[in-house]
């Protein structure tokens, strides 16, 4: 059995004073059962930490950088995320592989820099509207997974989570359906069994893209979405938890 995880992305949001008060408000109330993640822009990781020290919360950044350490200037190195305490990388979100050209070769190098520094890294896949409307969605979400499926060993996939975030659906109150989701969830499944049938039963699959306390649910209920990926609704704790709830 998957304990279901469900993670907030802030995306670029946020200050000290809305980290102080949203990680207190979570905080103060009873947490879900399901693993619960919080991913906060670099500069509030350290704050981050030490509010959610103890507490069961996991913390996360939105990124890392390919390279070890060296002269890349304004990188992050996986091993400094490390040092902080975080313990998840998301990567390859669909916003950096739109805005920063990031490609699934990039994806794999910063999901190796992940895991030689002991984080579990987030891959994020998902098709563009127009990439769906042409029939595209199966061909788009498995050569981004295969990337990363064909790319790190088998012992190192134990550490890999997937999320499936559907481009047309984040940040846009379109959501997957249910099924859609599930489709594409069983999909990627499918192709983590190629690898190791083992690796299949374990590996979370999480789902993102406009996923809200009155959607969830149904979207958790699904066999193959082990939990979701927030962005939006993780800025309010109210809505954060009451996602959380949904995946108990
Ligand atoms: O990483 C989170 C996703 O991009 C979903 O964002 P959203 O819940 O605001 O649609």
């Amino acid at each position: 059995m998957r304990q279901k995880l469900v993670a907030g992305n802030w995306k670029m949001h946020g200050s000290r004073e809305m980290t102080d008060a949203l990680l207190k408000q979570l905080l103060a109330a009873r947490l879900p059962t399901a693993a619960m993640l919080v991913c906060p822009p670099f500069p509030y990781l350290q704050q981050a930490a030490s509010s959610l020290q103890g507490s069961g919360v996991l913390l996360g950044a939105q990124d890392c950088a390919a390279n070890e350490s060296g002269a890349y200037t304004g990188e992050v190195a996986a091993t400094m995320l490390a040092d902080l305490g975080v313990s998840h990388v998301l990567l390859g979100h669909s916003e950096r592989r739109q805005y920063q050209q990031e490609t699934d070769a990039l994806v794999l190098q910063k999901a190796q820099q992940a895991l030689a520094a002991g984080l579990k890294p987030v891959i994020c896949v998902g098709e563009t509207l127009a990439e769906r409307e042409a029939g595209q969605t199966e061909q788009v979400v498995l050569r981004q997974a295969q990337a990363i499926l064909q790319g790190l060993t088998a012992q190192q996939l134990q550490q890999v989570i997937f999320a499936y975030e559907p481009v047309w659906a984040i940040g846009t109150g379109l959501t997957a359906t249910p099924q859609q989701a599930q489709d594409v969830h069983a999909l990627l499944r499918s192709a983590v069994a190629e690898v190791s049938p083992q690796l299949a039963e374990t590996m979370l699959l999480l789902y993102g893209g406009s996923v809200k306390p009155d959607n969830a649910a149904s979207l958790f209920a699904m066999t193959d979405i082990d939990g979701g990926l927030i962005g939006g609704a993780s800025l309010d704790a109210d809505q954060f938890l009451a996602i959380g709830y949904a995946a108990e």
